[in-house]
């Protein structure tokens, strides 16, 4: 599988504003004549995209939805995501291994050294020990009691925006860490600004790390 694309993911819980910049995002990355493939997870594929019902209705133990998210991703990589980088294109994801650690990890409790096996099996490279894994990852940072309001009465609640705040007050400590154990990956953004002030901090986090200045830096 090659790296010559782009891979960038969107972060944070449930309600930070991360999908409300993907048409703009999208746009960007057209404008710069990129050919852009945007997805998400758990999804992408239609196998996933089915593993995605039965992870965000019905209820299970920590350990069957951890393998079902990375089944489910396992199948995006295969027939989405690794093709895509190898034709050289930019992939948006919303969300990816990272919301694994967060929710599954941090948010239930589950064991990362069992979730860091599975990402090893299912993001690991032929013939060596390079996991597959966004070069920029946009986390969006908003405190979950502002990140409840903005999703109250937005939409029906899914079987993890049902959760109680003290639920995504883990899933946020679990972002966190993940970012400080990668900050030259996570870009934080101050999700709690407005929406144009958030996307004035994506469109210069971008530009800080080269990806938009002329020709292809991906
Ligand atoms: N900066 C903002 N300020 C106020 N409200 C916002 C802002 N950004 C998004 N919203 C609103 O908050 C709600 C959640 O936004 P959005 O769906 O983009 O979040 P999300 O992170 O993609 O959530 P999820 O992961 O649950 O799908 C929407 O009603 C959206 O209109
Ligand atoms: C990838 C992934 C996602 N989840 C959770 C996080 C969200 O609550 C939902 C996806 O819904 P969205 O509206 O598309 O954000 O699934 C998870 O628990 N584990 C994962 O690996």
């Amino acid at each position: 599988m090659s790296d010559q694309g782009l891979f960038l993911t969107l972060e944070g819980i449930d309600g930070a504003g991360k999908s409300s910049h993907l048409d703009a995002l999208e746009a960007l990355f057209k404008a710069q004549g990129r050919t852009v493939v945007r997805t998400r997870e758990p999804g992408g594929t239609p196998l996933a995209e089915t593993l995605r019902g039965l992870v965000l209705e019905k209820p299970m133990d920590p350990l069957t939805e951890s393998l079902l998210v990375f089944a489910a991703r396992r199948d995006h990589i295969a027939q989405v995501i690794g093709p895509a980088l190898a034709r050289g294109d930019v992939v948006l994801c919303d969300r990816f291994t990272d919301a694994t650690f967060a929710y599954q990890g941090a948010g239930r409790g589950f064991d990362n050294a069992v979730l860091s096996t599975l990402e090893q099996w299912v993001q690991g490279q032929a013939g060596g020990t390079k996991l597959l894994q966004p070069r920029i990852t946009l986390w969006f940072d908003l405190a979950p009691e502002i990140a409840a309001q903005r999703l109250a009465g937005a939409r029906v609640p899914d079987k993890f925006e049902a959760q109680p705040v003290e639920f995504f007050r883990r899933v946020a400590q679990g972002y966190a860490d993940r970012a400080s154990a990668d900050a030259q990956r996570f870009v934080r953004i101050d999700a709690s600004q407005t929406r144009d002030q958030v996307w004035l901090q994506i469109e210069s986090a971008l530009r800080a790390r080269g990806v938009l200045a002329g020709g292809r830096a991906g």
